[in-house]
């Protein structure tokens, strides 16, 4: 009873100011309630989003803020966080919000937590590819990571900023240079591929989405996009002019968007859900919960290759076992030949920006 009136009078001190609360140490107090309430009850993980007041981050803050896994939410942006976070800090969900802003609040913003999910940087405008970004984005997801090796350097990533082929590379070079680098804790989120995959592949069948499963392997660009059509989930057979039509629509999906939205960049509301989708199954892979699979650019052996996106399991200490690419047929075997071409120089592309 003392502490909950210590408490009020601490929020009631800083809400008189008319100051977001969780701009203050009346933040501290709400977060002190919820690791009560993750001890009490519900287990509660600490998760950051950076880049959280752009086109992605935004939807995804609303997204974490509703999954119960999340007891903690951390808001980091280099702008805007203030309104995101009093805004998403309203929802009455258990999850307390509390936002940070610019780099010398980096370390707050990190300490502590166990998942941190980066859709910060530039996205494509029409006619660019994935890879012009590189330029921009390379340096935001180095500063980022250092981040991580410094403040939290247990924690899982999942890295969405773009060209995901040579950022995981950057993130990868960045953890062993500071002596944290563990393989299974960094995911590169290939997500929305997969659930570009099932809408298309669900459209052609005419069935629900939600009863399809394809497995989409490589990387996250064009041709390094492989959907694995042969292994769709409930088994289904496709035409030559199917198989065409799908693989280049999942692969050039991201550009649909980006022509669709015509210089307003790209997706956004599908990415979040994306990575709201992937960050769950990461959060209840570090429960516990068994069977937890999904598919991630991550640190391989499947290829000769030393990054690839294929099917991932879940487990307590991130990507705990990754999973070979199964049987392929003839067009699926030259699509892999084509995206391991492109997907070595991407990565190798990261790999030099830390090294050279
Ligand atoms: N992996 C995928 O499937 C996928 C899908 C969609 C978009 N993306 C990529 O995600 C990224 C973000 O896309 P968006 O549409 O949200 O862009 P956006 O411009 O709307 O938002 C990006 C946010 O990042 C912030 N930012 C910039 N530098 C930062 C820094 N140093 N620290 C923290 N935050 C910083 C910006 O202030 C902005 O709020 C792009 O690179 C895009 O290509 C990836
Ligand atoms: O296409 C983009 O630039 C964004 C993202 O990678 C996507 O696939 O939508």
């Amino acid at each position: 009873m003392e502490a909950r009136a210590a408490a009020n009078h601490r929020i009631a001190r800083i809400t008189s100011h008319l100051q977001p609360p969780n701009f203050k140490d009346g933040g501290d107090v709400l977060v002190e309630r919820a690791e009560c309430r993750a001890k009490g009850g519900a287990p509660g993980f600490k998760v950051a989003i950076l880049g959280a007041a752009g086109g992605i981050g935004q939807s995804l803050s609303l997204l974490m803020k509703i999954n119960p896994l999340v007891s903690v939410l951390h808001l980091y942006d280099v702008v805007n966080t203030p309104g995101v976070t009093a805004d998403v800090s309203h929802m009455d969900t258990g999850a307390v919000v509390r936002g940070f802003l610019g780099q010398p609040q980096l370390e707050g913003a990190l300490t502590g937590m166990d998942l941190v999910i980066i859709p910060a940087g530039v996205p494509r405008k029409p006619g660019m590819t994935r890879d012009d970004l590189f330029k921009i984005n390379a340096g935001i997801v180095k500063t980022l990571c250092e981040g991580i090796a410094k403040f939290c350097p247990n924690a899982i990533v999942n890295l969405i900023s773009n060209p995901v082929n040579s950022t995981v590379a950057i993130s990868a070079e960045v953890f062993k240079k500071a002596g944290t680098y563990d393989p299974k804790r960094l995911l590169g989120v290939t997500t929305l591929d997969v659930v570009r995959a099932n809408t298309f592949v669900a459209e052609v069948l005419g069935v629900d989405p939600r009863e399809v499963d394809v497995p989409v392997v490589g990387g996250h660009a064009g041709v390094t996009i492989l959907p694995l059509l042969s292994q769709v989930k409930p088994p289904s057979s496709f035409t030559a002019e199917e198989v065409e039509y799908l693989t280049n629509r999942i692969q050039n999906g991201g550009t649909e968007v980006v022509e669709a939205k015509a210089g307003a960049g790209s997706a956004t509301l599908s990415m979040a859900y994306a990575a709201a989708k992937f960050a769950d199954a990461c959060l209840r892979g570090l429960k516990g919960e068994a069977g937890v699979v999904e598919c991630s650019f991550v640190q391989s052996q499947v290829t000769e290759l030393p990054f690839f996106a294929t099917k991932v399991r879940l487990g307590r200490g991130g990507a705990e076992e990754v999973f070979q690419l199964g049987p392929l047929n003839e067009y699926e075997r030259i699509g892999l030949e084509k995206a391991k071409q492109e997907l070595a120089e991407s990565i190798q592309k990261g790999i030099d920006f830390i090294r050279k």
